[in-house]
């Protein structure tokens, strides 16, 4: 699915809204447990309460990959059932070297049918961009996340690095130290305000791409930093976590977030699909995504 496609469903069903397949095998309904394909059973009853009701899901590789073959082929079966009118997107947080994230790209954008897959951008260019030479697929990078950790790097304030370079020279008996025009400059950047590390990750990363192969990754626990993200990614897609159980504010979430485009997929997991842990999960489900797209449904208008 290509962005304009995506904007397309957005406006046709009103709502941003992703949701989280994280699905727990220890967390299935009692009914469902024994069956041999539950965690797909579960999956479909979900997709078929709640796809009237969102526009994405997001499938959160690590709680298929913990069950090793038996995961990935239900990880398989539920890509392949999501309606085509769905943005599908594999949490998998990958980023390698150049050569092993081009064999990443190609499980999930070959092998695997998904529109977009999450990278973890700290390895740099080269990991990032076998994801970005694909047509109508998406890398989604993490930004600021919606973790306490994202304060043990992403917050943390630095500065451009320059190098310094010293030239050094013998005069008579005297050994003298001579800066060269770099080390004016870094002088100079001393004055230069500090940055949070993740608002230097977003300006260089979206300049590996565009808004047609690049999106985001913003905590929706993270409202206050979320106008400065939208200053300097202005036009990309924000996939925003953190609304449901870890306690993030839809309302501003969209107020901060939206762009022109909408420009939001605003991802909740457990708040659906654990809405009920009995026989009722799937209609449950469906009631709580009904609830978030209606929530949607004005801030869409507006757009
Ligand atoms: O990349 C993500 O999706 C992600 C980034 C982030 O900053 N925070 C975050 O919670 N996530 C994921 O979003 C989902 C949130 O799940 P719930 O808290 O249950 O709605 C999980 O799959 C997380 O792995």
């Amino acid at each position: 699915m290509n962005r304009s496609e995506l904007i397309q469903q957005i406006h046709q069903k009103e709502n941003y809204l992703c949701i989280g397949l994280d699905t727990d095998a220890a967390k299935l309904p009692p009914h469902l447990k024994d069956k041999p394909d539950a965690v797909f059973q579960f999956n479909k009853a979900i997709i078929d309460a709640t796809k009237g009701f969102c526009v994405s899901y997001k499938i959160n590789t690590a709680f298929y990959e913990a069950r090793g073959v038996k995961g990935w082929e239900a990880m398989e079966q539920t890509v392949q059932y999501i309606p085509s009118t769905h943005f599908k997107i594999a949490d998998a947080k990958r980023g390698d070297i150049g050569n092993t994230s081009a064999q990443y790209a190609k499980t999930f954008f070959e092998t695997l049918p998904f529109d977009a897959v999450t990278i973890n951008p700290y390895m740099g260019e080269d990991s990032v961009r076998p994801f970005l030479e694909y047509n109508n697929k998406f890398a989604i990078v993490l930004g600021l996340t919606s973790n306490e950790g994202a304060h043990d790097f992403e917050l943390l304030h630095v500065c451009h690095t320059r190098k310094k370079q010293e030239v050094h020279a013998e005069i008579g008996k005297h050994h003298l130290k001579v800066y060269t025009e770099e080390l004016e400059e870094e002088e100079q950047a001393k004055d230069e305000p500090l940055r949070y590390l993740y608002e230097m990750v977003l300006e260089k990363v979206s300049s590996w791409g565009t808004p047609d192969n690049l999106m985001f990754v913003a905590g929706a626990t993270r409202t206050p930093e979320l106008a400065a993200i939208r200053r300097i990614v202005p036009d990309n897609f924000l996939l925003v976590p953190g609304v449901g159980a870890q306690g993030g504010s839809l309302k501003e979430v969209s107020e901060h977030g939206l762009n022109k485009d909408v420009g939001l997929l605003v991802n909740v997991s457990r708040a659906v699909i654990y809405a009920s842990a009995g026989e009722d999960f799937a209609a449950q489900a469906g009631i709580a995504a009904k609830g978030y797209s209606e929530k949607m449904q004005s801030f869409v208008a507006h757009r």
